[in-house]
């Protein structure tokens, strides 16, 4: 396939079959492709889910929606245009390791990928709190009632609005309603001040989920866009790095605009108090575990059964994280003055956290010689 949009307009890619398959793995590498390139294959994506046939989506409609998603995501250091691109690519690859083809309608798929593409349109770049605190123009438009996600829903609708750009325009009023009801749904619930909502919820349904339950439906889709926007520790710590740093630097930002301003310090923001294994232990254990170990129940794979419990497994290797990080061998940034560094070795590796999931078999690993713990 090739591609022409007005950022590439004398480029094209082709995409080989090979780069069609690595696309639908977490072990994907955004950062070996280009933004035009991520454009071609956001439309893969599409393509290969048979949403242009199913819902009649004409290619330079998809190619106009897809350069104006990229033109409203604003160039800040982590919820730009390749973090959209990630949540998405990481939703494609969820969407055919769980075979959720097979388990939920055409729609419904196309209501997931395209809230994994819009949830996080023209992000400013500091969050809820701060827009609350600040009573920026969003909490007082919102009422601070999740300013920022409202946002990002309303911009979508903004886009899908010019005729030239709406790939919903050839479905049927209900159809349509159904795909705006379900991404309003899906994007809001991405503010992470509704995690522990939408996680109970999803418990409370597990042991009887039953994919022809329209309310059960709706809870496994919320869960699955919110997977896909904190999942870069999923993937290969080559991957996962540089975005750990992208979002610290946007936090950082945050904390200091805070401190001029005299507001509210948010304290995991704060580049006096944050280090990378801090900020990623309590992230990991307390947010991103809970949430795989839950998607894990419903689509258990044959494979890391083998091994016993997938959740066991990472609570070991947690453990054994959080132990090395007692035991002095992570030096904190702020006290050398330099990266997280292996500290006991000569190695110097970055430290950082390595989980893969391969079909959704997640292990993690710290990248600190081993032998030396
Ligand atoms: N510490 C940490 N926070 C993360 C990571 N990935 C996502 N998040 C947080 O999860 C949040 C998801 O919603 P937001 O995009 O508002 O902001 C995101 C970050 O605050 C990560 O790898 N480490
Ligand atoms: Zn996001």
């Amino acid at each position: 396939m090739s591609f022409c949009c007005p950022l590439c307009c004398h480029s094209s890619l082709q995409v080989t079959e090979e780069v069609r398959e690595h696309l639908k793995t977490p072990i994907f590498d955004n950062w070996q492709w280009e933004e035009a390139e991520m454009l071609v294959l956001l439309q893969v994506m599409y393509t290969d889910l048979d949403f242009m046939t199913a819902f009649h989506i004409e290619l330079d409609v998809l190619q106009n929606f897809l350069f104006e998603v990229y033109c409203h995501y604003n160039n800040i250091p982590f919820h730009n245009f390749k973090h959209c691109f990630c949540v998405t690519q990481m939703m494609y690859g969820l969407i055919w390791l769980t075979d959720l083809r097979n388990k939920l309608s055409r729609i419904d798929l196309l209501i997931m990928l395209t809230s994994a593409l819009c949830h996080d349109l023209d992000h400013p770049g500091y969050n809820n709190v701060y827009q609350i605190n600040a009573q920026t123009d969003l909490a007082l438009r919102y009422n601070d009632i999740s300013p920022l996600e409202n946002h990002h829903c309303a911009v979508a609708f903004g886009i899908l609005s010019k005729p030239e750009c709406n790939i919903l325009k050839n479905l049927t009023c209900d159809q349509y309603k159904h795909i705006r009801g379900g991404m309003i749904k899906c994007i809001l619930a991405t503010d992470m001040a509704r995690h522990n909502e939408i996680l109970n919820k999803f418990k409370v349904m597990q042991p009887v989920f039953d994919f022809t339950n329209k309310d059960h439906k709706e809870v496994l889709m919320k869960i699955m866009v919110k997977v896909s926007d904190i999942s870069n520790e999923a993937r290969p710590m080559a991957v996962a790095e540089p975005w750990l740093d992208c979002l610290l630097q946007e936090f950082f930002n945050q904390s200091d605009s805070e401190k001029l301003k005299g507001l509210p310090v948010t304290p995991f923001m704060d580049r006096d108090k944050v280090s990378k294994p801090s900020s990623q232990t309590n992230f990991i254990r307390f947010v991103l575990l809970p949430l795989f170990t839950e998607l894990t129940k419903l689509f258990p794979c044959p494979r890391s059964l083998d091994k016993g419990s997938n959740r066991e497994q990472w609570l070991n290797e947690l453990q054994k994280y959080e132990d090395a990080l007692n035991s002095g061998v992570f030096r904190k940034s702020e006290e050398k003055g330099s990266q997280n560094k292996c500290s006991i070795c000569p190695c110097s590796k970055i430290i950082s956290l390595e989980f893969r999931l391969i079909n959704l078999e997640i292990s993690m690993s710290t990248d600190v010689c081993t032998l030396k713990i």
